[in-house]
């Protein structure tokens, strides 16, 4: 039967030097769904999804993004096909908070209005105010840092969203604030979320799967 899951992950081994993090390791990722990935530290968690985006490669198997075999002609477009949400602060410091915000429509060449239009959409959805827009990453807070990683993730309607413990560093209200605003926005655009957390209380929160590595 024809395999339909937006990412799929297919007999991956993946080491680094002589150490094994990924053995034979195979999952498949339904559209729509929000998979959280759970498993010790050190598990190959953050690895897996740096490998779904491309970020490094496997020894051997292979990534389908929408059917499609993730390779070095298409990586640079998958890759535009997907949003990511680093660990921690992963904000350009060089670079205004909207700047940030609209890197990916940059790179897919949208227009200023088009950018502009987009972002004060987004702004109401995570609840940021426009006057942050000017300011620099070091001028705002640990929690308006994450929603505007999370801004930048999801302004070019990705298929994918991939988030690495992005609630990691911050206060439980926060968190608490920003696990909700995950879940509406994961009902309101049905993308397909893959995150990875320490936490089973926030996959119980988030998930429609839970992946344990
Ligand atoms: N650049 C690297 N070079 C060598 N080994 C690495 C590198 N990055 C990670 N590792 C090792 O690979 C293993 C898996 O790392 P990974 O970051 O994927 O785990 P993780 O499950 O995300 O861990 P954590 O929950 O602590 O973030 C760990 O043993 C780690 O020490």
């Amino acid at each position: 039967m024809e395999n339909k899951a937006v990412i799929s992950v297919q007999n991956i081994n993946f080491f680094y030097g002589s150490q094994k993090i990924l053995n034979n390791f195979s999952a498949d990722f339904e559209k729509g769904s929000f998979t959280c990935i759970l498993g010790e530290s050190g598990s190959g968690k953050s690895t897996l999804l740096r490998i779904i985006n491309g970020l490094l490669t496997p020894e051997s198997g292979l990534i389908k993004i929408d059917g499609e075999i993730l390779n070095a002609e298409n990586l640079i477009q998958k890759r535009l096909e997907m949003g990511y949400v680093l660990q921690g602060n992963s904000l350009f410091p060089h670079l205004t908070v909207f700047q940030n915000m609209i890197y990916c429509l940059k790179l897919l060449k949208k227009s200023d209005a088009f950018c502009e239009d987009k972002i004060a959409d987004l702004l109401h959805l995570v609840g940021l105010k426009e006057d942050l827009l000017k300011k620099f990453p070091d001028e705002i807070s640990g929690g308006q840092k994450q929603r505007v990683g999370i801004i930048r993730a999801i302004a070019h309607d990705p298929k994918i969203v991939l988030m690495d413990e992005p609630f990691s560093a911050l206060d439980s209200e926060t968190r608490d604030k920003l696990q909700l605003l995950v879940r509406d926005i994961h009902e309101k655009l049905k993308t397909t979320f893959v995150m990875v957390t320490h936490s089973k209380q926030e996959a119980e929160v988030l998930s429609t799967n839970i992946l344990q590595l």
